[in-house]
């Protein structure tokens, strides 16, 4: 398989979607790595496997809809395999496994199988452990990879911060030829609306020259005044904290004109749809109440 992808938006062909099969019993807080997961597992509205099961084949049909080859993850028994974007990312042709957070080290196994049909000279791993970086803060646009970061010095207590700035400096030196932009992303254990917690989850391009983002997602506001100034501030969709909370930011492109987007995301899908990109939506607010929605769900392997 040759890989391909350069930006989040161009048309789509091959993709790893996650699945919700086998997703375990209702976790612990003290064993929830996400503090919207943690809410609903107090407040007992944690998702059922069934319900997100029916989402992601909601997913999967549209993918069928547009012909895209799709790889599942081999199911690892209740273990949480949804959120595919992290585990891995492919950046033009190279395929680059993440060091993730600790207790998500076992996904990656389950798509082997497609990691065994691509070039083994082609597939990267960082050569030690404190080099972290995870897909979901990894953005490719053309000539730029966009990373989310931490810098706060209380990285190593903060779970929910997941790539550092060692991980910043691996994937650039991967790719000397590219403007890697590091953003220090705001981060909170404790409540959901104030937690970025991947760069998808506050920001993401879409369209041809458009974007969605949440300025208080950024500790540093330096960081979003670069992204107004790339993409001009009347192309930039601005959600408010609780759009984030429900991940307006983190939909899928299928093309520059086609999106998989949540459904009662109205605000959101009318102002694409103003901009005549169609919107396949899906229902997907059970999955959203682990902290993580379509991007997060989805690794593209190839795009035109
Ligand atoms: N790319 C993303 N934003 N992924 C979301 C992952 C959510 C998952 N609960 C975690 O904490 O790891």
């Amino acid at each position: 398989m040759k890989l391909n992808v350069k930006n989040e938006t161009s048309r789509l062909r091959a993709v790893v979607l996650g699945t919700a099969v086998s997703n375990g019993a209702v976790p612990k807080v003290e064993e929830a790595y996400d503090p919207k997961s943690i809410e609903h597992i107090k407040a007992g509205t944690y998702p059922k496997e069934e319900d997100m099961v029916a989402e992601m084949t909601a997913v999967a049909n549209v993918f069928e809809k547009y012909d895209v080859k799709v790889f599942r993850p081999q199911i690892i028994e209740n273990y949480n395999q949804i959120f595919a974007r992290d585990i891995a990312l492919v950046i033009e042709d190279k395929f680059v496994k993440s060091n993730i957070l600790p207790d998500r080290e076992k996904e990656i196994q389950a798509i082997q199988y497609v990691i065994d049909e691509i070039a083994p000279d082609k597939v990267y791993k960082a050569p030690s452990d404190d080099i972290h970086f995870e897909g979901g803060d990894i953005m490719l646009h053309n000539d730029h990879i966009f990373i989310g970061t931490y810098k706060g010095e209380d990285y190593s207590d903060c779970i929910v911060a997941r790539t550092n700035m060692k991980g910043v400096s691996y994937i650039q030196s991967l790719f000397p030829n590219k403007i890697v932009k590091e953003f220090d992303l705001n981060k909170s254990m404790d409540d959901p609306r104030d937690n970025a917690l991947h760069l998808d989850c506050c920001f993401q391009p879409v369209g041809k020259n458009k974007a969605i983002i949440h300025k208080e997602g950024f500790r540093n506001l330096n960081d979003y005044q670069y992204l107004v100034d790339l993409f001009g501030n009347e192309n930039l969709f601005h959600i408010d904290k609780n759009e984030m909370y429900h991940m307006n930011s983190n939909i899928f492109s299928i093309s520059e004109d086609v999106v998989i987007s949540e459904k009662g995301f109205t605000r959101l899908n009318s102002w694409l749809r103003s901009l005549n990109i169609t919107v396949e939506e899906v229902p997907y607010s059970e999955i959203a109440k682990q902290e993580g929605l379509l991007r997060c769900s989805t690794m593209p392997l190839i795009r035109d």
